[in-house]
This record gives structure tokens, C-alpha cells and sequence, in this order.
């Protein structure tokens, strides 16, 4: 393909992306493997570049584009590196039609307006924005329930990060194409995953309640922090994804007790038996996932004031939920992979002054700065995605 051919595939594939966002269709990704499948003839390269383009062009549009080509436009207005962008607009067969005088160029910024507002308002400044829109490392966990890392030769030369085990992998490489990774000794986990785990200071022996495992990327760190020694449970709402939790933690040789799908609204039928009874409680909450923008850039364009009001809501009675299944001298650990205090230290702070049995526990990290009552992790200050951890301990 042609340069100006790949720039007007890209613009195809982002008015895709763009509808998707308004309408909650299906992520970037998946629209992007959809549009190889259907031109066959895009080799290797092709597909490189086309994918590039695509989330170069989404990184740099806040709001939400008029349409691909406006966002395309932006890109080669914006970004000096594709400054070469602007040329491929020659009219040729497959490229894009040449630019209009006056033609619309979509907004560049970090995220729609009244999101960038509330960046700001969590002292996200600009530089930690643009951060939240990099590309994500490749971080991998070594697990501890089948190797040390001393004892582990990877087949490419890797960073140790600062969690005894969590490793930095070179961007691109094929971890799931390693018999490592099929036989459960690594495990693909961002840094800020892995802290998020050490936060609760779980340790062999307790009873852990993973709240909100999902496919279980934190219960099986946590079974390895347990040792497979203590009882773990995995809950979650969403059968789909908890179904994924048990051939992960058999390849990862970790003991899960239970496995618990909540029925929404009526989560504490299924664990009345542990009524004040866990040691730790871990509620990885749903969240607005904004710390997670280098994963999924198009994700700021889909979140809506409306969602972010019922994702608190639902976050605030997870959290009073997740108060009634630790002991007393128990400890609860709330996670949001955002870095807004409306949903980390905003929640926090309500909680605990609704709840005068309960305090902050010091979370004592190799990473992150303190905020509110516990730590915010981000990508320009820690290198991992965005998280607030927060532990309270119940008198
Ligand atoms: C941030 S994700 C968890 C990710 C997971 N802990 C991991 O490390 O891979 C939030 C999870 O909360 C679950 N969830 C949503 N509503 C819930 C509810 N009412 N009770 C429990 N879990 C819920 C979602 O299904 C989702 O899996």
C-alpha cells in the first residue's frame, strides 16, 4: 500500500472507532482486526503503519472527532513527527481527496473538556496527562508459586522493577508465545497491578476476599503472596470473566477456595458466610479506567458524566459492602486504575468519616505519592498506569 493509501485506511478505521465510541460499539482494537480481515490485501507493514496511525490520531483528539478525516488532519497539524501526513492528501487512487480550504480539523487535547476539567481538579497537570496517553510497557510478573527470578532465564534481557518478580519486558514481546508464560511461570501484569496486590499485605495464612476479581489477574498475585497457603476468594458479577479465573490459576498452580458469582444489587446474599470474618478484603472496583488511557486511548471518548455518576455510585456501595465481610483488626484495600479523586480519594475520604470504626492504614510502596488518604501511582511519576490505593483497617 501506498502511504496515502494506509493514511486513508486509517481515517477509514478511525470513523469506525469514532461511531463506536458514541454508540458503545465494539473497542478500537477489534474494529481495527476487522478492517485487516476485510482487506486481505494489507501485508505486514501495512497493518503496522495503519494501526499506528489509527492510535497516534486517538492520543492526540480530546474530544471526540467530527470524523476520521478531521482527526487525521489534526494528527498531521499537531504532531511534528507526521508532519509528512499533510503530502499523502494528494488526491492519488487510493488516498485521501486533497484538504479543502477551511476544511474542519478535529481539537487536539487530552480528553474532552469537562474531563480535563476533573484531571486538572485531581491535580493531574499536563505533563502527567500527556503521560496517561503514552504507550504501555510490557510488564510481567515472575510467579513466585513455581519460580524465583533468580533461578528464571527469559529469552530477552529485562528491567527489574522495584516489586521483588516484576519485570519490564522490551514493548512487542511475545510473552504469550513462550512456554514460560503457557506453563504459568510468568504472568503479563502491569507494575501498578503488582503493588496494588502488595498493598493489601496479604500474607500466608489469611482469608482474602478478591471483591472484584474479574478473570482474576489480582487473585492469582494474591495466591502467590498467600503462598497457596490461607483461603482465597475470587468474587465477581460478571460469569463471563470469573469463568476465566479457573484454567488461569490451574496453569498457575495457585489455590483459589471458592469461586463466587454475585447476583448486582444483591452481592452479600452469596458471601453472607464471611460476615465479618476476612482478614483482607481486596475491591478492585469498576472504575472509569482513566489511568488506563495508554491501554485503550479511545476509552475518554466513550466515558460519559452519566457513567462516571453510576460507576461512584456503584464504587461507594462496594466499598460499604466490602466493610461488612472484614473482621475486626481486618484491613480493606480499595483500588480504582483511576486518577480521579472522585473515585480514589474523594471515596475514600466520604468513607471514613461515614464509618468512625475505620482508619487509613500507611501503604508503604516503592512507588507512587501520597494523595488523600492513601497513594496515587502514575505513568509520567511511576511508570505503571494510573491507580489510587487506599488500605483502611477496621478497629
Ligand atoms: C477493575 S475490574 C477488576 C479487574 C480484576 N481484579 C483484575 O485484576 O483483573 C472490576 C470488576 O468489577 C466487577 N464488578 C462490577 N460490578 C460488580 C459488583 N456489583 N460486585 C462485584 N464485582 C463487580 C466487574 O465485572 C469487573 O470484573
Amino acid at each position: 500500500m501506498t502511504p496515502a493509501a494506509r493514511i486513508q485506511a486509517a481515517i477509514e478505521v478511525l470513523d469506525g472507532v469514532i461511531d463506536a465510541a458514541r454508540h458503545q460499539g465494539p473497542p478500537a482494537d477489534r474494529l481495527i482486526a476487522q478492517w485487516f480481515r476485510d482487506h486481505r490485501f494489507a501485508g505486514s507493514k501495512d497493518k503496522r503503519a495503519i494501526r499506528e496511525l489509527v492510535y497516534d490520531t486517538v492520543r492526540i483528539c480530546g474530544p471526540v472527532p467530527r470524523s476520521g478525516r478531521a482527526a487525521m488532519l489534526a494528527l498531521a497539524e499537531a504532531s511534528e513527527d507526521h508532519d509528512w501526513i499533510a503530502a499523502q492528501f494528494d488526491g492519488s487512487q487510493y488516498g485521501p481527496p486533497a484538504i479543502r480550504e477551511g476544511e474542519p480539523v478535529a481539537d487536539v487535547g487530552y480528553a474532552p473538556e469537562w474531563l480535563e476539567d476533573l484531571l486538572f481538579g485531581s491535580d493531574i497537570d499536563e505533563e502527567q496527562a500527556a503521560a496517561l496517553l503514552d504507550r504501555a510497557p510490557l510488564d510481567v510478573r515472575v510467579n513466585r508459586l513455581k519460580a524465583t527470578r533468580e533461578g528464571l532465564a527469559l529469552p530477552v534481557a529485562a528491567e527489574e522493577l522495584p516489586v521483588p518478580g516484576a519485570l519490564r519486558l522490551p514493548t512487542g514481546t511475545p510473552v504469550d508465545q513462550w512456554p514460560e508464560y503457557a506453563d504459568g511461570i510468568i504472568e503479563v501484569q502491569d507494575l501498578g497491578s503488582q503493588l496494588a496486590c502488595l498493598a493489601t499485605g496479604a500474607q500466608p495464612g489469611d482469608s482474602v476476599i478478591d471483591l472484584c476479581a474479574g478473570a482474576g489477574g489480582k487473585t492469582l498475585a494474591l495466591a502467590a503472596m498467600l503462598n497457596n497457603r490461607g483461603t482465597l476468594v475470587a468474587a465477581d458479577t460478571d460469569r463471563r470473566r470469573l469463568s476465566q479465573l479457573a484454567p488461569r490459576a490451574e496453569r498457575a498452580g495457585a489455590e483459589i477456595g471458592d469461586t463466587v458469582l454475585l447476583d448486582p444489587g444483591r452481592e452479600f446474599a452469596a458471601l453472607e458466610g464471611w460476615r465479618g470474618a476476612a482478614d483482607r478484603v481486596l475491591v478492585d472496583a469498576p472504575c472509569s479506567g482513566t489511568g488506563t488511557w495508554r491501554r485503550n486511548p479511545e476509552a475518554r471518548w466513550r466515558l460519559t458524566a452519566n457513567e462516571l455518576e453510576r460507576l461512584t455510585a456503584l464504587q461507594w456501595r462496594l466499598l460499604g459492602l466490602a466493610a461488612q465481610l472484614v473482621r475486626p483488626g481486618g484491613s480493606l484495600t480499595y483500588v480504582v486504575c483511576s486518577v480521579l479523586d472522585a473515585e480514589g480519594a474523594g471515596q475514600v475520604d466520604a468513607f471514613l468519616a461515614a464509618n468512625p470504626g475505620w482508619h487509613a492504614e500507611t501503604v508503604d510502596l516503592p512507588a507512587g505519592r501520597p494523595r488523600g488518604k492513601g497513594v496515587r501511582l502514575s505513568p509520567a511519576h511511576d511508570g505503571t498506569d494510573g491507580f489510587f490505593i487506599a488500605r483502611l483497617g477496621k478497629a
